[in-house]
């Protein structure tokens, strides 16, 4: 295993390695998809813990997991790499699933510290002798679970080793205090000073830091110079650095220098995203989470979410967009061009994102949360306490609904229709294509009196914003019957629909624009023409849309036969969303399939 080859080689033979294994990310990734910046950024810093360190020993967890793709490297799954991301091949992500050397999954930011917090005590209380490690970015650790846990570290009497990979960049430019904190430490002209000095004291020994003078040098300087207060070390941890994250050999000699130290420190590392490849270097946020080259350049649903937004806002000055560290992904950095003072990026902070926006909707403003489906997981108790409970006009653009591809399980938003159709007040609306999208998003801010959620997916299409844009109208936010027949009513919300469309099959179509409140009216027509009706959506069929239908149809004494057709009771995995919609029997032909099978057990039991 490289794990093994690594610990032999000469810092000469290290370095020709992380050009390789530069070179080798870069062309896969390129080619597959994934996150490209980050994981050039983290080569030599993983080179150098797995030096000092060893996942076969110690409990080493990637944050986020997004720039571990060199420790797949070293742990074994060097043979595999060019399947990274694609259906049945490597996730992008660490995952249990796939190694042991995988501590912790992850894929959601922020949970690394709190993670380690737990392998630790289990160390401590089955008495294994193993270190924590943590490498968390200076994005992720503005996440309110990150400092929640890095609170608890000096009340547990932690040991724990945190190596704050920073790089100034979240997705785009990182935010907030603790950005600027680190900021101030990372290009203050004593780090410059102190490096030179670190440079001496490497010359001068072979274990680096024995020389204490130069290292209390710097050490004071930094602490008390720079910083005024070190915000870790106000938490009562140690904190060494910044250190030059590409240097293998200085950060292998920090690295030696705390692994035993009996309290937990925080070892500041800077690096620079996309490191190694100019385009990346140049344009971070283009390429962290990079598509493969050659795809042409489409139109999304977060791109409409921008414009329509903007549009609107023109008009609208109550319009306030907010993004938990997404700007780009969700399309919002179209509208913070045109808008930047009602634009507000306030870092990895679901919760904070959603309470903000409460406060915002009851005094008056118009609020669009625009987060990923799977991230507003992590504001769940927000969206009930502070918003529904309160009945604050919020409107919450739920992103990235449904399978969403390449990223896997961590990311499919497939959750969101069930975890909001149990909160009162709630609106949910789920649109079938970009027109209907624009026109929701423009209805729905017109009179915005309570919560609502859109959710939409990540698809891309062909078009025009302003050909879209200029169908832009006022709809009704309720169910249409899209075409008649005779053997069964399929009724489906969201985008879906198409493929349900496509099904050759004498069906009535409805497409349920809500899902709540349900389009009673359409859905009596329908009960009194019909008696077998099959709900379609891509969301997990546990809780979802189709048990609604169905428990109203029950309500109402309906007699027939519903099926509800979604996600079944397991976790999907990464593939293109085209292979995974298959894969779960969601695509116009197993939609066909399914829907014929039903169609005959019912007319051999003599009822359609
Ligand atoms: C809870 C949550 N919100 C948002 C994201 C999306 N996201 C993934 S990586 C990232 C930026 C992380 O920045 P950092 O930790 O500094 O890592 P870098 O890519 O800069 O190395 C964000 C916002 C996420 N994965 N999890
Ligand atoms: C690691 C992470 O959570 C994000 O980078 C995410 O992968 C982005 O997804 P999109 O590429 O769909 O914006
Ligand atoms: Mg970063």
């Amino acid at each position: 295993m490289l794990l093994d080859e690594i610990k032999r080689m000469s810092y000469d033979e290290l370095k020709k390695l992380a050009e390789d294994i530069r070179r080798r990310i870069t062309e896969v990734v390129l080619k597959n998809g994934g996150h490209l910046a980050s994981n050039l950024g983290t080569i030599e810093l993983t080179l150098a813990l797995y030096r000092v360190f060893d996942p076969r020993e110690d409990a080493i967890i990637w944050d986020t997991g997004h720039q571990a793709y060199t420790h797949k490297i070293l742990t074994g799954r060097d043979e595999l790499f060019h399947t990274i991301r694609t259906f049945g091949g490597l996730s992008g992500f660490v995952t249990r699933r796939e190694s042991p050397l995988d501590w912790f999954g992850t894929g959601h930011a922020g949970t690394s510290i709190a993670a380690g917090l737990g392998f630790e005590k289990a160390f401590e209380l089955l008495e294994e002798k193993r270190h924590v490690v943590v490498v968390i970015g200076d994005g992720a650790l503005t996440s309110g679970m990150a400092l929640e846990a890095l609170n608890q570290l000096k009340n547990l009497n932690s040991k724990m080793k945190i190596i704050l990979n920073d790089n100034g960049m979240s997705i785009s430019p990182n935010v907030g205090g603790l950005a600027y904190h680190l900021s101030k430490l990372r290009t203050s002209p004593i780090y410059l000073k102190g490096k030179k000095v670190l440079k001496k004291v490497l010359e001068k020994t072979e274990i680096g830091f024995e020389v204490e003078e130069e290292m209390k040098y710097l050490r004071d300087s930094l602490k008390g110079m720079i910083q005024g207060t070190n915000f870790f070390e106000s938490l009562g941890l140690k904190y060494f650095g910044p250190f030059d994250g590409h240097n293998i050999e200085l950060l292998e000699k920090v690295f030696k220098r705390i692994r035993d130290y009996d309290y937990s420190s925080v070892v500041h590392v800077v690096t620079k995203k996309g490191k190694g490849f100019t385009a990346a270097e140049k344009d971070p946020t283009k390429y962290h989470s990079a598509s493969p080259s050659g795809k042409p350049k489409m139109l999304s649903y977060s791109d409409l979410l921008g414009h329509t937004l903007s549009g609107i806002a023109r008009e609208d000055k109550k319009i306030v967009a907010i993004t938990a560290a997404m700007a780009d992904g969700t399309g919002l950095s179209i509208f913070q061009r045109e808008h930047p003072d009602r634009f507000f990026d306030l870092g990895i902070t679901e919760q904070t994102c959603v309470t903000f926006g409460a406060a915002l909707g009851l005094h008056g403003m118009k609020p669009v949360v625009a987060i990923y489906s799977t991230f507003l997981q992590r504001a769940y108790d927000q969206i009930i306490h502070d918003v529904a409970l309160q009945n604050a006009p919020v409107l919450f653009a739920i992103d990235r609904s449904g399978v969403v591809g390449e990223d896997g399980p961590t990311h499919h938003g497939l959750f969101d229709i069930n975890y909001l159709l149990p909160v009162p007040n709630m609106k949910i609306i789920s649109p079938s294509s970009p027109e209907e999208f624009v026109s929701s998003l423009y209805t729905i801010l017109k009179n915005l009196d309570g919560p609502v959620a859109i959710r939409y997916p990540k698809e891309s299409f062909y078009g025009e914003v302003e050909s879209i844009l200029e169908n832009m109208k006022k709809v009704d936010l309720g169910w249409k019957i899209l075409r008649r027949g005779k053997e069964a009513a399929i009724i489906a919300t969201g985008t879906i629909l198409n493929e349900v469309l496509k099904i050759p099959l004498d069906v009535t179509v409805v497409n349920a624009l809500t899902v709540k409140p349900l389009d009673t009216t359409v859905l009596k027509e329908i009960a009194r023409e019909h008696d077998l009706i099959i709900t379609v959506e891509e969301a997990m069929k546990i809780g979802g849309f189709g048990s609604f239908v169905a428990q109203r149809l029950q309500e109402m004494g309906w007699q027939g036969k519903i099926v509800n057709l979604g996600v079944e009771d397991i976790f999907v995995p990464h593939g293109s969303r085209k292979e995974l919609l298959s894969m779960l029997g969601l695509d116009s032909e197993g939609l066909t399939k399914t829907v014929l099978t039903y169609i005959k057990a019912r007319s051999r039991e003599g009822k359609v």
